[in-house]
């Protein structure tokens, strides 16, 4: 069996293993990373083929078991889009003031949105608490969640706002669930196209999980996208996420300014569009390589995609959720304002990631001769991204 990769959230907790591996070998000699830049339109879109689909299939399939990352272009995503949602976020981070943007109403919290600036961090403690200074290197943030049900206790019955993003129950008036979770004007103004966008995130998620069935020779293509349902609650959560520049005065490591430690992600996969800013890094046999943004040959920016903890635990390690980080590794870099926004896609809460019937999976089991897992180390997809959502972000913990 091969050792244990440890699951390293921000170096300073380690919630959990994922016991069996494609990265936790480093192939030898030393490794050149190639990260494959894929062509999404062959299987999606109106021209597609049996046998343009089975070329894409085969592409993602050798991407995602070895290095775990990929560049899609051609993902359907138009650039007016991208560059209207970015116009948001930026618009949100300068324009909106201070005392607006860390009003506590919509400040991040237990349910994992809402907005997190850079006097917030692990150590920093809550997130509300903004007398406290900022820590230079920390990011800052504005999550966005998917709608989810109502408990039972509602009006007597399981009712919900919509699941579409930005739709998240509230507990305010009198501790009841009495409206959705109140979000600034200014997003909300903007929450219709913030939802079209997400909408077509999503969609883009379905399809490279049915392009993961296929690779897995999965009988029924739809087999992973049936366990993504849009009115089912996920953890699902798109966020717009603003480096700032870090100060001369920040002490630099051999690396640069580490801005987010070694993680990996914790759902089915991530979808990350990068501005154009360096600083993306993931960890290949041991050494940090860098992703540089790549826009395809119309200035559109390439979807990263990078497959997470729930797939890999799915697929007994087979696809790989590579440990990533982002630093500022030069002055130039450090000097720079670094946008990104993400979507990570996750699996219904109560989805136990087992009994993928997979017969490639099966055999690659057989031929490294894995055990099954035990009960004990089988989790739903709910359990094990809330046990590293708080790990990662202390929010339970610190309230
Ligand atoms: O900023 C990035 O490029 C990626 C951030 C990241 O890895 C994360 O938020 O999980
Ligand atoms: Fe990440």
């Amino acid at each position: 069996m091969s050792p244990p990769v440890a699951v390293d959230i921000g170096g300073t907790a380690i919630v959990g293993t994922i016991s069996k591996s494609n990265t936790s070998t480093p192939p030898e000699p030393s490794p050149r990373l190639e990260l494959p830049t894929i062509d999404l339109s062959g299987f999606r879109g109106a021209d597609t083929t049996p046998a343009s689909r089975t070329l894409v299939v085969d592409a993602i399939h050798k991407a995602v078991t070895t290095h775990g990352f990929l560049y899609l272009v051609n993902h359907g995503l138009p650039k007016a889009d991208i560059d209207d949602l970015f116009g948001i976020g930026k618009g949100f981070f300068a324009d909106v003031p201070d005392e607006v943007r860390r009003d506590p109403r919509w400040a991040f919290g237990s349910d994992y949105a809402g907005y997190r600036d850079t006097s917030f961090s692990i150590e920093n403690g809550k997130p509300e608490d903004y007398t406290r200074p900022a820590d230079p290197r920390v990011e800052a943030a504005f999550m966005a969640r998917r709608g989810d049900k109502l408990p039972a206790s509602f009006n007597g019955e399981r009712s919900h706002f919509g699941y579409d993003f930005l739709n998240v129950p509230g507990k305010w008036g009198k501790g009841e669930f009495d409206k959705t979770r109140v979000w600034p004007d200014y997003i909300v103004e903007r929450q219709a196209q913030v939802q079209a966008f997400t909408k077509k995130m999503y969609e883009l998620g379905l399809d490279l999980l049915r392009a993961f069935a296929l690779a897995l020779q999965i009988e029924d293509e739809e087999w992973f996208v049936e366990r993504h349902r849009y009115d089912v609650p996920s953890r699902d959560s798109f966020r717009w996420i603003k480096y700032p520049p870090v100060p001369d005065s920040v002490k630099r490591g051999p690396d640069g300014v580490v801005r987010t430690a070694a993680h990996s992600d914790f759902g089915s996969l991530t979808m990350l569009i990068q501005h154009g800013e360096p600083g993306l890094q993931l960890n290949w046999g041991g050494q940090w390589v860098d992703i540089e943004p790549r826009p395809d040959e119309n200035g559109v920016p390439a979807v990263l995609i990078n497959i997470s903890d729930c797939l890999q635990f799915w697929t007994e390690g087979y696809f790989a959720s590579t440990l990533h980080r982002v630093v500022s590794d030069t002055p130039a870099h450090q000097a720079q304002t670094r946008y990104v926004m993400a979507y990570f896609m996750r699996p219904e809460h109560d989805t136990r990631l087992v009994g993928l019937p997979s017969p490639v999976v099966k055999r690659w089991l057989e031929e490294k001769g894995f055990p099954e897992r035990t009960e004990e180390e089988i989790v739903t997809a709910g359990e094990w991204t809330d046990r590293k959502l708080k790990a990662v972000y202390d929010v339970d913990q610190k309230k």
